[in-house]
């Protein structure tokens, strides 16, 4: 059975809202694969399609080369699914919640422990603690084992990582590498754009619409433009006077920087100092950076609001 995903011509409304707009995917079996857009772009709602809690308006969905809708049963056995927000039993014990899941797909922990033992070794010493008094990044250990308990063949994880600290974010990564060994297919949907960089290949979705998909390194090469990183008293303003530079292709503030794109293929950083100390901005910073895949994205994104 070959554990890929397809997606074809899929869209869901909620009342006015387009939640998904007409989207086509193709997910290789064994992928780890990213779905990265912020809050409110249709992860989530994909997500619910995927594990048959939802019903598309139109389209197809084939999992496992198994069609979502019509074998909707078939599919809840090949797919864990670990929705965002509380899939755990809080006033249930560790060992009561995975023993929960496990007897929902009518297994035994014990069949199933080479699947989640790398995880599990990790919560073992606290499973007589209730769920809810578990820490972030414990809770989606937890979350986690349960989701793989009855061995499926593509995981579903929907912002595994949304409130849980640096650290226990790069080890949830690990794990998932380690997953991808045994032969899972995982989609991760997550609004963290660095995240992307964890993936095989990425989608980058909007509004409902998939913007780009490709592999991280490929995104980012086909940036196509050179990207300046400037930093000055008031980046604030700067920003409004950057966007009243005839010369600008686009602008954003970008954490203590700004993020910065010129229409023109050849011309020197002065100008663009100039014309900002002329605006009366101090200590000016300005040098050329590597696009990130956040940068790909709102360069994405205002293309499809041009096109609109
Ligand atoms: N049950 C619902 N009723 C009405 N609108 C909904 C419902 N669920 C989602 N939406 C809307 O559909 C759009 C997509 O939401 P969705 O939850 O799929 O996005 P998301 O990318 O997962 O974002 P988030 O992380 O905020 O959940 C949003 O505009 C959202 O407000």
């Amino acid at each position: 059975m070959d554990a890929g995903i397809q997606i074809d011509n899929l869209s869901k409304s909620y009342d006015d809202v387009h939640a998904l707009k007409n989207i086509n995917l193709d997910i290789k079996a064994g992928e780890l694969f990213g779905i990265i857009g912020p809050d409110g772009a249709g992860k989530t709602t994909l997500f619910r399609l995927l594990a048959t809690l939802l019903l598309p308006d139109s389209g197809k969905l084939r999992l496992c080369e198994t069609d979502v809708v019509d074998q909707y049963k078939v599919i809840r056995n090949l797919l864990g699914y670990m929705p965002g927000k509380f899939s755990l039993y809080q006033d249930l014990s560790v060992i009561e919640n995975l023993e929960f899941f496990a007897r929902v797909f009518n297994t035994r922990i014990a069949d199933n422990m080479d699947m989640i033992h790398d995880i599990w070794v990790q919560i073992e010493p606290f499973k007589d603690r209730l769920a809810g008094k578990l820490s972030g990044g414990m809770k989606q250990k937890l979350a986690l084992c349960c989701a793989l308990i009855h061995q499926p063949k593509v995981l579903l994880l929907d912002e595994p990582t949304t409130g849980v600290d640096a650290v226990s974010r790069n080890e949830f990564w690990q794990m998932l590498k380690g997953l991808k060994s045994k032969g899972i297919t995982i989609v991760v949907a997550t609004p963290y754009m660095d995240e992307a960089n964890m993936c095989e290949r990425v989608a980058l979705i909007q509004e409902g619409e998939i913007l780009q998909v490709n592999s991280p390194a490929e995104i980012v090469d086909q940036f196509g433009k050179d990207l300046y990183a400037i930093k000055s008293d008031d980046n604030y303003q700067s920003l409004l006077d950057l966007r009243e530079f005839d010369h600008t292709e686009s602008v954003f503030l970008f954490g203590q920087s700004l993020h910065y794109t010129d229409v023109r293929n050849d011309f020197l950083i002065d100008e663009i100092e100039d014309y900002l100390k002329n605006k009366g901005r101090l200590q000016l910073e300005i040098e050329k950076i590597k696009p990130g895949i956040e940068d790909c994205f709102m360069a994405l994104s205002v293309k499809s609001d041009q096109h609109e």
